[in-house]
């Protein structure tokens, strides 16, 4: 045992270079297991946090009850006369929730001016004529002529019913008591006039709908429909409680039962829901008809009563209607048990609602679990990971403050600069009130030594990279890596693309140098079987794999309207510009991204469309940092533009407001045709798809078989645009177009299908050549033949 421990203490010292006559060991991770159930320290630690948490939760649920008894029996004292129960002082620190309370006593005892948020809207709908009180809706039965007496025909004075309805302040005063919505008040009102049978003028409506409440329905009545409306038609008791029917004396005497419900949930939410009333509320009315200060103070409590049901309703209907991906549970970031610094950033932010992912990945960051997290495009997986990188660094902090040198204690992966700096960017918005928090990035595309000094004068917590430089920084023995000693959480940002073959050497030299005592999080849009597989490279054996992707739902956003075209090869660019074409016609506000195979093809295209005119904007690796930098904001913040990008835009960049995504060829599998289209239709918003294809390209079709992807015909071109599109093309460079060809030929090679079969390659790639308008193609170095296998091939030439 004892061996055991100082071989792993030794193999973490001497990782790189054991000394002689040590025995190297690699450690196997996981601390020694002292605690019930085989969980390690943190595991142990974590449990008892959560059960924290759920044990806060369940004191404020029940804080909330009975604060709510608490303004019941003050209602019942109220009402039976009896004094309230007297309140000694307290001399004692308060604490919010007591503070929350006291605020809610004044309201009860001062009134609701006192307290009301402006946000909320009016509490007291505009003053009436005459009068200075809030309205009380019995004096319309009782009175008869209601109308005038309540001021409420002001408008046109005539007193009739046609005024009632037309009134604002009727409605004002309906939606005060009633605590209806706007939105509940219009189609209240469109019950009214339409579903109800009633005309579209409000003439006659009111005896009509009297008569219906009242169960008559005689054809003759009914034609009385058109008739003036006398001022002493009453207006029906229940309209305005929202339930019983009966007669008038059953209504009077409260012992109305059954009641024909008259309108669905949709107009009238839960208020037409309750058969028999509640006898607190009825008494309360009853008490609330006194015109004196007693009356006016149980009108009072009955408005905060109607406030609460309202409340709890807005609350119910919010966990029914946000169902969706982007917004599943409507649970609070205020509610999550997040550091408050946080919350106040995402307030500030506009955000006030959890996404699924995002409270997906809280809940196994409490677990202390390492997880793979897999999330549609566009769903907050950003958010997701910082979040509990936050914490993570929170509570590190709070456990090791002497640290000289403060450690990197979170490290985020990405795979693109863009990436890094968006992540970058958001992790700062969400620090903005951290003090001595902050984040870092590691990107290619800078200077070395320009890294070194930043990490140097503004130490970081957090660190976003891209493998290839953080490598390069962890191999130079910089002082990263012994900063990077202390990380407690790593987080790879489209993991899938991280730990494909192309990074993958890069992935595990990286991570054979951190430490394995840590927390690993994966996130990504689409999780192919083998990298499920080697995502142990990364995760500890007992990770969690969590899908917010419905089983059998295809990996899209279903938002997105997706559909293909397959048109011969040398009319590709012309489809492209009518597409476009007609797009902006339709969609004033467009933004599109046309995504080709590589950085040559796309700085063609973007110079075509240039020629023709267009509104267009560049991007691929090909460009300098700075350029690029500079086309992601643009294309960020403005719409009516249209950006033609390689695979560098493909994952995780959040552009809003895309409208539509051109894809043009065959991407190079599943998962970027998926992140593409992503880049559309996020936030839970709209957005249009559209793959063009070469008739040799359609076996792709196969692999994105499950999504919901329908066949469109090639738009028309007619001939005026068509040599319009040859005088732009024959105005570009022909070293471009040659550049071109090379990265085409080098694309369609390294895919398997196309790349098998070199005769078939070289022949579409001559057809490439012609619908750029070069007369041969150019010829290739005998290196580049060799490489790519096209020797002897019919149409290769080989440059001397
Ligand atoms: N809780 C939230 N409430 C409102 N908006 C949010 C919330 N979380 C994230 N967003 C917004 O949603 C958008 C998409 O977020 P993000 O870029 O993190 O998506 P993603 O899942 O990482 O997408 P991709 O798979 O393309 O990387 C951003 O504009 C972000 O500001």
């Amino acid at each position: 045992m004892i061996t055991t421990v100082i071989f792993r203490e030794t193999s973490r010292i001497y990782r790189r270079r054991p000394p002689f006559g040590l025995l190297w060991v690699r450690s196997m991770g996981g601390g020694a297991r002292t605690f019930p159930g085989g969980l390690n320290k943190w595991q142990w630690k974590r449990l008892h946090e959560k059960k924290a948490c759920e044990k806060e939760k369940r004191l404020i649920d029940q804080e909330k009850q009975l604060y709510q008894a608490r303004l019941r029996s003050q209602i019942r004292a109220s009402v039976s006369g009896l004094p309230e129960k007297p309140e000694g002082p307290s001399h004692s620190p308060i604490s919010p929730k007591e503070h929350l309370k006291a605020l809610a006593d004044r309201f009860v005892k001062h009134g609701a001016e006192d307290l009301w948020n402006d946000d909320d809207g009016p509490i007291h709908s505009p003053p009436h004529p005459g009068s200075n009180k809030p309205i009380d809706p019995r004096n319309f039965i009782k009175d008869g002529n209601l109308q005038q007496k309540r001021g409420y025909c002001s408008q046109r004075n005539d007193g009739s019913f046609d005024s009632l309805l037309n009134s604002r302040v009727f409605w004002g005063d309906l939606q005060q008591i009633r605590g209806f919505t706007e939105g509940n008040l219009i189609t209240f009102r469109g019950n009214l006039e339409q579903k109800r049978g009633y005309p579209g003028n409000v003439r006659g409506k009111v005896k009509k709908f009297y008569k219906h409440i009242k169960g008559s329905s005689s054809s003759e009545d009914d034609e009385e429909d058109h008739g003036t409306v006398s001022s002493n038609a009453r207006w029906p008791k229940f309209v305005l409680e929202g339930d019983a029917p009966g007669t008038e004396e059953e209504r009077e005497k409260g012992d109305v039962k059954n009641v024909k419900r008259f309108m669905g949930n949709a107009t009238l939410g839960n208020y037409d829901v309750k058969v028999t009333r509640k006898r607190i509320v009825q008494e309360l009315e009853d008490y609330a008809e006194q015109e004196d200060e007693e009356g006016e103070k149980a009108m009072k409590l009955y408005e905060i009563k109607q406030e609460i049901i309202e409340r709890k309703r807005v609350e119910e209907t919010h966990e029914v209607i946000d169902q969706d991906e982007f917004v599943a549970s409507g649970k609070r970031f205020d509610d999550s048990g997040i550091s408050p610094l946080t919350v106040k950033a995402l307030t500030a932010a506009g955000y006030a609602v959890m996404t699924r992912v995002q409270e997906d990945t809280l809940s196994v960051f409490l677990e202390g679990k390492d997880a793979f997290i897999k999330s549609r495009s566009g769903t907050g997986k950003t958010t997701a990971f910082l979040l509990p990188a936050i914490e993570t660094v929170l509570k590190a902090m709070n456990s090791d403050k002497a640290k000289r040198v403060p450690p990197i204690y979170v490290l985020i992966i990405c795979p693109t600069r863009e990436l890094a700096s968006q992540i970058a960017a958001e992790a700062r918005v969400l620090l903005k009130y951290h003090d001595g928090l902050g984040v870092q990035m590691l990107v290619g595309g800078t200077r070395f030594k320009d890294d070194q000094k930043r990490l140097e004068l503004d130490p970081c917590q957090i660190l976003v990279a891209t493998p290839g430089r953080l490598l390069d920084h962890i191999e130079t023995k910089s002082g990263l890596s012994t900063r990077l000693m202390g990380l407690k959480m790593l987080v790879l940002d489209e993991a899938d693309h991280l730990l494909s073959l192309g990074y993958r050497k890069d992935m595990e030299k990286i991570v054979d140098c951190l430490p394995r005592r840590r927390q690993s999080l994966l996130f990504s849009a689409t999780v192919p079987k083998e990298v499920r597989r080697i995502s142990q490279l990364v995760l500890k054996r007992e990770h969690s794999f969590i899908n917010t992707v419905d089983a059998g739902s295809p990996d899209s956003n279903s938002k997105v309207k997706q559909s293909y075209i397959i048109a011969p090869h040398d009319v590709h660019f012309q489809v492209v510009y009518q597409l476009l074409k007609d797009h902006i016609t339709g969609v004033p506000d467009y933004k599109v991204i046309v995504f080709c195979a590589t950085g040559m093809v796309t700085s063609l295209m973007y110079l075509f469309f240039r020629e023709m005119q267009l509104n267009v904007r560049e991007i691929h690796s090909r460009k300098a940092q700075l350029y690029r930098t500079r086309i992601v904001d643009e294309f960020k913040q403005s719409k009516r533009l249209i950006l033609i990008s390689s695979d560098v835009s493909s994952r995780g960049i959040n552009y809003p407001d895309v409208t539509l995504v051109i894809q043009v060829g065959i991407p190079s599998d599943r998962e970027q045709y998926v992140h593409r289209l992503g880049r559309t239709g996020r936030e839970g918003k709209d957005g249009e798809g559209i793959l063009l294809l070469a008739p040799w390209e359609e076996h792709f079709l196969e692999y994105i078989r499950d999504m919901p992807i329908e066949r469109s015909s090639a738009p028309h071109v007619d001939q005026h645009a068509k040599s319009k599109m040859e005088d732009s093309m024959a105005k570009i460079d022909t070293s471009v177009k040659e550049s071109a060809y090379h990265a085409w030929l080098g694309y369609y090679n390294s895919l398997r299908e196309i790349g098998r079969d070199k005769t078939s390659l070289v022949h579409w790639a001559n057809q490439f050549c012609e619908s750029i308008g070069l007369e041969k193609p150019p010829a290739l170095f005998r290196k580049t033949v060799v490489k790519m296998g096209l020797k002897d091939i019919p149409g290769i030439r080989v440059r001397k």
